[in-house]
């Protein structure tokens, strides 16, 4: 079985390789497009669009796709646009509880199988001067809500309810469910 990872995200490549899985990397090309206005409901179809962006390519293959995203006060925040988003994120986020959901797909094109699904964990922002913003604004431009809980330097995350590894791209106990369910099917 070729087993292929559908992303470009360091985070979910190294959580992968950590579970000791075998597999390719092949990041989908597909634009990140979806008009959900619930998160669960936007991580999933982003989820299903990368894997089946790359499943088509490689129908024989099992496919995984995630997506990211951070939900604070009816807005739904992924990767800053620029420096000047990065920083309005921040202010948003700062001193607030908010959740971060990570959609997850399994499938395989030729044997017709398909599962995804989506964790939540919820994080409590410190609350950090404006200097302090001005300088975490602009480090984390590749992370959905512009910071980084992986990174030792980013001290905006205080507490985290739920999994760690949903936080950063890769909800571990929840893929291991979904993938041994794919495997049954
Ligand atoms: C909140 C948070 C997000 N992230 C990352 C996980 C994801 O890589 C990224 C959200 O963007 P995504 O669009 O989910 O993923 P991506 O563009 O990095 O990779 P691909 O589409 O190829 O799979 O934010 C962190 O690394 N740390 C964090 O604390």
């Amino acid at each position: 079985m070729q087993l292929v990872l559908a992303s470009k995200s360091p985070r979910r490549i190294a959580i992968l390789k950590e579970l000791g899985m075998k597999f390719d990397i092949i990041p989908s090309q597909a634009p990140e497009n979806s008009r959900k206005k619930r998160p669960a409901a936007r991580v999933k179809e982003l989820a299903v669009q990368k894997a089946f962006d790359v499943a088509r390519k490689y129908p024989g293959a099992v496919v995984i796709g995630a997506d990211t995203l951070v939900y604070c006060k009816g807005e739904i925040i992924g990767k800053p646009k620029d420096r000047a988003d990065a920083l309005r994120i921040l202010k948003k986020l700062n001193g607030a509880w908010q959740s971060v959901y990570t959609g997850v797909c399994v499938m395989n094109l030729q044997e017709q199988k398909m599962l995804f699904g989506h964790d939540v964990s919820k994080c409590k922002a410190r609350r950090l001067s404006p200097q302090e913003l001005e300088h975490l604004a602009g480090k984390h431009m590749d992370k959905a809500g512009a910071y980084a809980v992986q990174d030792t330097d980013d001290p905006f995350i205080e507490r985290i309810v739920g999994s760690r590894s949903n936080v950063v791209g890769f909800p571990v106990e929840f893929f291991q469910k979904l993938f041994k369910e794919f495997l049954a099917l």
